[in-house]
């Protein structure tokens, strides 16, 4: 289980609460208005922010105040996902190693990441020679490779066009089931919600919600929802 205990989270003037529970296993969506605090919360999640108040718990163990590299957990945002200047299988290898050479068991593994992708025999092109949707594939596969428990996506396939993003997204759903991990997908679009989370956190008057069940959500919102959605 993920645990948020009693966290308030604090950006410039901007405060937000947590105190919710998200089970193992489980796809949660997260929506809210613009600025009300999602990209700040997987943020908090991943570590790259400190609480002011409260503990962050993994499966029984406090992680809030472990380094973001050894939190169990792999983030992709919505763009520089990839190093320009590398190509598709080393950027996939930092997942594995962020300096010095793989071995040959970690070179198979980046390897079956780029095929699980569909991206075989495109390791060497650099992202500059991949389309967009292949560069997030990229990003996903490096996530693959980390294995870790918990996957935070802040719209990392937001510049896609409909098509290739209800693609992606059913490509993190099959991966994430595969892996049992646990997701935390933020995203503006309501669809996306409903293809690929059972449950949906609602982020708005500076408080994490509890999750609820999506398509609750979003067939009967509450007032800061109704109003976003239009
Ligand atoms: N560097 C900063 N300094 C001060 N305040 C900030 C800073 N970055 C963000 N904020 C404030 O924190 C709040 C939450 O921002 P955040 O980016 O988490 O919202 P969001 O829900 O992800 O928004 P969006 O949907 O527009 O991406 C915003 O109201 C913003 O004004």
């Amino acid at each position: 289980m993920l645990k948020l205990d009693d966290c308030v989270i604090e950006n410039g003037n901007f405060t937000l609460n947590a105190d919710i529970q998200i089970e193992v296993g489980n796809s949660i969506a997260i929506v809210g208005p613009s600025g009300a605090g999602k990209s700040t919360l997987l943020e908090t999640i991943a570590g790259f922010r400190d609480l002011k108040k409260g503990q962050i718990f993994w499966s029984g163990q406090q992680i809030s105040n472990l380094h973001p590299g050894k939190r169990p957990m792999a983030m992709l945002f919505q763009d520089g996902n990839l190093f320009p200047h590398l190509t598709a299988e080393q950027n996939i290898a930092l997942g594995l190693r962020p300096n010095g050479r793989l071995s040959a068991d970690e070179d198979a593994q980046v390897q079956s990441a780029l095929g699980r992708v569909s991206l075989h025999g495109m390791g060497a092109r650099k992202p500059s020679e991949l389309s967009g949707g292949q560069q997030s594939r990229v990003a996903l596969a490096r996530v693959l490779v980390q294995r870790r428990e918990l996957l935070l996506l802040d719209e990392p396939f937001a510049a896609l066009g409909p098509a290739l993003k209800a693609e992606m997204l059913d490509l993190v759903a099959d991966l994430v089931a595969e892996t049992q991990t646990t997701l935390l997908m933020v995203s503006h679009d309501p669809q996306d919600a409903r293809r690929i989370a059972d449950q949906t956190v609602l982020v708005a008057d500076e408080t994490v919600h509890a999750p609820v069940q999506t398509a609750e959500l979003f067939d009967n919102p509450p007032p800061s929802l109704r109003a976003y959605l239009g």
